[in-house]
This record gives structure tokens, C-alpha cells and sequence, in this order.
């Protein structure tokens, strides 16, 4: 397909996201990485290409280009076009009403049933990988998903031994190094509701994500419910919001919660997100996310991390010296990748 790449309309830690046009005229997204920095752009794209659900962003296909004497890794996608969910809570004065996250969840748990009954775990459910379109959410970045062979019968490929995603939306399991299934992407969404009704961090105040790991880890606490939510949104955020794995509830059980219930007084998506979505550079979101919800992903093959507390002292370290700011123009996460499936394109 002959297609144009147009400007920049967001930056991430692995890569960049323009828009672009195909030959017939049709906008769309392509997330390009250097192709010998591509790995999670290629898994991105290996997991994004079997799915299939207006809940997920739409996979278009894949190429390899040259740009400037540099070969590319292009991942072609739906372009949505009111930005990330954070955008949206921004442009409605830092938080949303109830009516509203109750819509946006129950679309987000849809999506998540739909991943979690093909076998994917996402790992980074958080409001910057949530995409609004005109018929809302849709779930996006795939870097840190895996596939687990058979939910039913639990048995877990390779990438099941990696822990990636975003401290402050980590699940205890997973800050403890133990396991990234299903229900931490449950809480994980707990966490994302906590953002839109705040516009903050699920665990305000934190000013490095080691000590939220140990916190999350080792603490018998949960994030703080908002006060002003009523007793059903906090029924709902008490089903996502459990420490142990096995008592929160499944994206299933969830979809049926009464706090998801259809309203007729939802305010269009239109009346508060006018303007066309520019880059996320241009909106000035950054001032409210704090360095704890930069993604990771670290191996647990690795021999040096067989104990939880050698594994979080690895992520805690981790934390403090991958996060490599760069304020020019775009901020780098670096993230260990001890991922032997994936291999760039020749
Ligand atoms: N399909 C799309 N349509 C419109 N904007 C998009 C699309 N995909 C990504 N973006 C924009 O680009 C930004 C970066 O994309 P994305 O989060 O997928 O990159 P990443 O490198 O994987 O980021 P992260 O640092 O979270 O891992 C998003 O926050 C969003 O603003």
C-alpha cells in the first residue's frame, strides 16, 4: 500500500506516532520505531494483528521503510482521534463525572473481556494507553501484552515469565514479581478509574517508584476511593481494588456490575473535547503524571531475579535509572528486554 506519513501526534518510550495517508485518501496512525529498537513494536504488532473488536484499536498492517537513511519499523493502525483518555480528562478540567466514568468503564471492561477471552493480558491498562474515539474507548499499546497458551487450563507460554507496565497501576502480584495475569490487568483498571475521577495518580505523593513498589508490594493498602463516587461506583472499584488475585472479579463478572449500567445522561464526547487532538506534547499533560507511571518491562528468566524481593530491588533500581527525561522534545524509558521471541524484521 503507497501511503504518506504526516506530523507527529504523540511520542511514547518505544516509539513514535504520526498521522498518515494512504493513497485513497484514508487517515490513519503508524507508530514507527527504529528497527533495531523495535521489539515491542513487534510484538505490538504480532499481538494487535489477531485482534478484532471495537474496543481495541483497529490493526491496518505493517511495513518497513527508509527514512533518512534509517530503516523504520511502521505499525499501521485506526487513527482516534481525540487522543488518550488522560487528553479527555484534562480538557474536562482534571477529573470526570460519574456519568461519565461509568460509561468510558464499561467500554474498557468490554474490551478487556474481549482480551482476556483470546488468551491476552494487556499489562498496562492505564488512562495514557486508553484511546477516545467518537464511540469511546478503545484500548491500545500492546508493547507489554502476552498471550497466555490456554486461560482455561492456565498453562502460560514464555512471555508469561515477563512483568512489564506502569508502577503506580501495578497490581501487589506483580510489584512482588510473582505473576502478570488476568486480574492484574482488573486492577490495573481499578487504578484508571481512580485517574478519571481525579486526574492524579492512584497513589498520590510518591515521588520515586521504588518506595510505591515496596508500598504496593508489602503494604497491606489500597489506592484511596474518591470520596465523591457514589456507593456503587465504590462497590465496583472494591471488586477491582483487591490485593489477592483471586478474589477480584473477572472482566465477565464485571461487565454485569450495576455501577455499569446503561444512563441516558452521559455528556457528548463532542462538547468537551473540541479541537482537533494535537500531540500529546502540545497539550501540556505532563505536568500531572508523575515518574511512577513510566512503563517497564523487566525479564524474570534472568537468573538474578528467582526471589520477590530480589526481583523488586531489580525493578525499584530499575525505576530510578531507566527513567531518562528529555525535555526538548520527547521523553525515553529504557526497558530491558530479555525477550528472545522477538526478532526485528531483516
Ligand atoms: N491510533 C492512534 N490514534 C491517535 N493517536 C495515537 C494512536 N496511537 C498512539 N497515539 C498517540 O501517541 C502516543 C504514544 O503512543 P503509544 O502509547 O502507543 O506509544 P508507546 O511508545 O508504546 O508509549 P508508552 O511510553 O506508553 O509505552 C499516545 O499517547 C497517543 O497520544
Amino acid at each position: 500500500m503507497e501511503w504518506t506519513r504526516g506530523h507527529t501526534i504523540g511520542r511514547g518510550a518505544t516509539a513514535t506516532v504520526s498521522i498518515a495517508t494512504s493513497g485513497s485518501g484514508n487517515v490513519f496512525a503508524v507508530k514507527s520505531a527504529i528497527i533495531s529498537k523495535s521489539e515491542f513494536l513487534q510484538r505490538e504488532q504480532k499481538i494487535l494483528s489477531t485482534l478484532n473488536s471495537p474496543f481495541v484499536v483497529e490493526y491496518i498492517g505493517y511495513d518497513v521503510t527508509r527514512r533518512n537513511n534509517t530503516v523504520m519499523f511502521d505499525l499501521m493502525m485506526e487513527y482516534v482521534r481525540y487522543g488518550t483518555l488522560v487528553d479527555v480528562i484534562h480538557k474536562c478540567g482534571g477529573w470526570l463525572d460519574e456519568s461519565m466514568i461509568s460509561h468510558y468503564t464499561r467500554q474498557i471492561v468490554r474490551g478487556l473481556e474481549y482480551l482476556h477471552s483470546t488468551g491476552i493480558v494487556h499489562c498496562d491498562i492505564k488512562g495514557r494507553n486508553i484511546l477516545i474515539g467518537e464511540d469511546g474507548p478503545k484500548i491500545s499499546d500492546f508493547g507489554c501484552a502476552k498471550r497466555i497458551k490456554n486461560p482455561v487450563e492456565g498453562v502460560r507460554d514464555d512471555r508469561e515469565a515477563s512483568i512489564g507496565g506502569t508502577p503506580a497501576f501495578m497490581a501487589p502480584e506483580v510489584a512482588r514479581g510473582e505473576e502478570q495475569g488476568f486480574p492484574a490487568d482488573i486492577w490495573a483498571l481499578g487504578c484508571t478509574i481512580i485517574e478519571m475521577a481525579t486526574g492524579g495518580s492512584p497513589w498520590p505523593n510518591h515521588i520515586h517508584p521504588s518506595s510505591l513498589l515496596y508500598r504496593i508490594a508489602l503494604s497491606e493498602e489500597l489506592p484511596e476511593f474518591p470520596a465523591f463516587l457514589t456507593d456503587k461506583a465504590k462497590d465496583f472499584l472494591s471488586k477491582c481494588l483487591r490485593r489477592d488475585p483471586i478474589e477480584r472479579w473477572t472482566a465477565k463478572q464485571l461487565v454485569k456490575h450495576p455501577f455499569l449500567e446503561e444512563l441516558s445522561n452521559v455528556r457528548k464526547l463532542t462538547n468537551h473535547t473540541a479541537g482537533s487532538p494535537t500531540s500529546i506534547l502540545d497539550q501540556g499533560i505532563w505536568g500531572f503524571i508523575d515518574e511512577s507511571e513510566t512503563s517497564y518491562n523487566l525479564s524474570q528468566t534472568d537468573g538474578n531475579l528467582n526471589s520477590p524481593n530480589q526481583r523488586l530491588k531489580q525493578l525499584s533500581m530499575s525505576s530510578g535509572l531507566m527513567i531518562n527525561w528529555v525535555w526538548e522534545d520527547s521523553w525515553v524509558t529504557v526497558r530491558d528486554n530479555e525477550d528472545n521471541n522477538i526478532r526485528p524484521v531483516q
